[in-house]
């Protein structure tokens, strides 16, 4: 089940349906001078009906990100629509983006329904944002600390091996980036890793990927709030999906909860979080605020498990999909792994001397943002994005792919160049503002450090060991995502030959294994 868009069509008269105060240049006695006409009014806004909202204008074969786009051309950087009864609003710029995640970002904080049916009842049981983000970054959180290096390293050697043990035979590497990804996260929430085949590792794999299948088709419901009374097979298998989840949360809670006994171990993000539970109720802290309760911790980990996953999977697979398209770029990231002498295998500490790699990293997260339109946020006030006026609980759309190609902010926007013109000025970490493939503000992810540090240790070993390329005669594979909860390259395989010399070197990386 999913939304059609189509063509553009007709004037507005959405405001009159949504009745929203149209814009009146005069207040109410009309004593007062004229409002400025630029002073709050509503945004451009597509046409809409009543019930169906917007939706004969939302048909089209593009994908909701591309088509958003387009309709910028014609109503501007910010524009508003009715998806059945919800009023929303598209954000296309960076400029308005950066007042709504960070200038207004507790105001624009709220997130809607579907976000909220992957908690266990359907509410929003998680901390609120302070706390959320306080318990995260300061006690232990998602960071590119020494705590993540390790499991990642141990991935990416577990995954290179099996990669070398199919004799270059053209394989789907979608599977192997899982699994290391998977056991990354695994052994930052509960220290526990997984080997091939394990069945309790096999059901959370599975249900991840019927979370990421189903929460996209969700989408109508969330449209259109009245399905959810008939049938939905959709909503059926999500929700069998996140309840496999909870069981699998609630056996590790569980086992954590009875071996955990000191303050002062503190093995995993589960410890972290059953530490500040502890000293929540220990200063009665829960008065001040939302106490933590047990469903708070458990979502809190079912939260980084679904975001963590699946966002890091799909920016490896599309690196490797512009590598294979691209070989010079790989070429040059060796270039600089052997100029700096890394004789073994590439460490965390060398992502300085490899800014080549690193650009390159940069690059795919802008032309292919995993997540185009971020997460929708919801106004938790009346408001407004520059001179437009905002009610409370509508929900706001940031762009993430207008604000990525756009040609007013970048050079060439639909070429994939991390070279000369994506080049960074001095003391700047980014080659242009318009450019959030984390989000920003107090909704930003809260596993960018771990990512990045993935993304580096993920494709560093994986062209220090290989060379890519696609099987003989195969055309490249597609550069055109498929659209769902991330924007995912569709299937294809490489060969993953051993580069010349790498077995030469294998038995000093071995005793280096030791050092991660
Ligand atoms: C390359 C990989 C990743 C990318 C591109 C990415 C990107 C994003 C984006 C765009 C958002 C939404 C921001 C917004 O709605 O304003 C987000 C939210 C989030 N991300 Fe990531 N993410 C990645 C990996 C991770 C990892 C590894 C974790 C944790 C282990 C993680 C945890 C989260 C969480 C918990 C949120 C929700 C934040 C909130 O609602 O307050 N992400 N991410």
């Amino acid at each position: 089940m999913a939304v059609s868009y189509g063509p553009l069509s007709g004037t507005n008269c959405a405001e009159r349906n949504r009745g929203l105060p149209g814009p009146s240049l005069f207040n109410n006695n009309n004593k007062k001078p004229e409002r400025e006409p630029t002073d709050e009014r509503n945004p451009p806004s597509l046409p809409s009906w009543p019930i169906i909202g917007s939706l004969l204008s939302l048909r089209s074969d593009r994908a909701p990100h591309v088509f958003f786009q387009e309709l910028q051309e014609k109503y501007g950087d910010v524009y508003s629509l009715m998806m059945g009864s919800h009023n929303v609003i598209i954000v296309n710029s960076h400029h308005y983006a950066k007042e709504v995640l960070l200038k207004k970002g507790k105001t624009f904080a709220g997130r809607p329904r579907t976000v909220n049916i992957l908690t266990r009842d359907g509410k929003d049981n998680r901390f609120s944002c302070s706390r959320r983000l306080c318990v995260h970054r300061t006690n232990h959180g998602c960071n590119g600390s020494a705590f993540s290096r390790v499991p990642v390293c141990r991935e990416a050697s577990a995954m290179c091996d099996v990669l070398e043990g199919t004799q270059s035979v053209a394989v789907d590497l979608a599977p192997e980036l899982t699994r290391a990804v998977t056991n990354v996260v695994c052994s930052l929430c509960f220290s526990s890793s997984y080997k091939r085949g394990d069945p309790e590792f096999e059901s959370m794999l599975q249900y991840s990927q019927g979370i990421v299948d189903t929460v996209a088709k969700d989408s109508l419901v969330d449209i259109f709030p009245w399905l959810q009374i008939f049938p939905n097979e959709d909503l059926r298998i999500l929700k069998e999906c996140v309840s496999v989840r909870d069981k699998l949360l609630e056996t590790k809670y569980r086992e954590h909860k009875v071996s955990y006994y000191s303050d002062s171990v503190q093995r995993d993000l589960l410890d972290a979080l059953l530490r500040a539970k502890r000293s929540s109720e220990n200063n009665n802290t829960s008065t001040q605020g939302v106490g933590l309760t047990d469903d708070h911790l458990l979502m809190t980990v079912g939260d980084i498990f679904g975001a963590g996953v699946e966002t890091t999977t799909t920016v490896l697979k599309w690196s490797i999909v512009y590598l294979v398209h691209y070989p010079e770029v790989g070429t040059s990231s060796c270039t600089d792994m052997e100029m700096s002498g890394t004789g073994r295998h590439p460490q965390l500490s060398d992502r300085g001397n490899l800014p080549y790699l690193a650009a390159t990293i940069r690059e795919v997260l802008r032309i292919r943002p995993v997540s185009p339109l971020l997460i929708p946020h919801v106004a938790v006030a009346d408001t407004s994005i520059g001179e437009y006026a905002v009610k409370k609980g509508a929900r706001v759309i940031v762009n993430l792919w207008s604000l990525h190609h756009d040609q007013r902010e970048w050079k060439n926007p639909d070429l994939f160049d991390p070279g000369e013109s994506r080049k960074t000025e001095p003391g700047c970490a980014v080659p242009s503002a318009s450019y959030l493939p984390f989000g920003a503000g107090v909704r930003v992810c809260l596993g960018e450090a771990l990512a990045k540090m993935e993304l580096f240790l993920f494709l560093s070993w994986l062209l220090h060991r290989f060379t890519l390329e696609m099987p003989a005669g195969q055309p490249l594979p597609s550069l055109d995502g498929k659209f769902g909860v991330v924007l995912q390259p569709q299937k294809f395989k490489v060969h993953a030959h051993p580069r010349p010399g790498w077995k030469a070197k294998r038995g000093g990386v071995i005793e280096n294994r030791d050092s991660f």
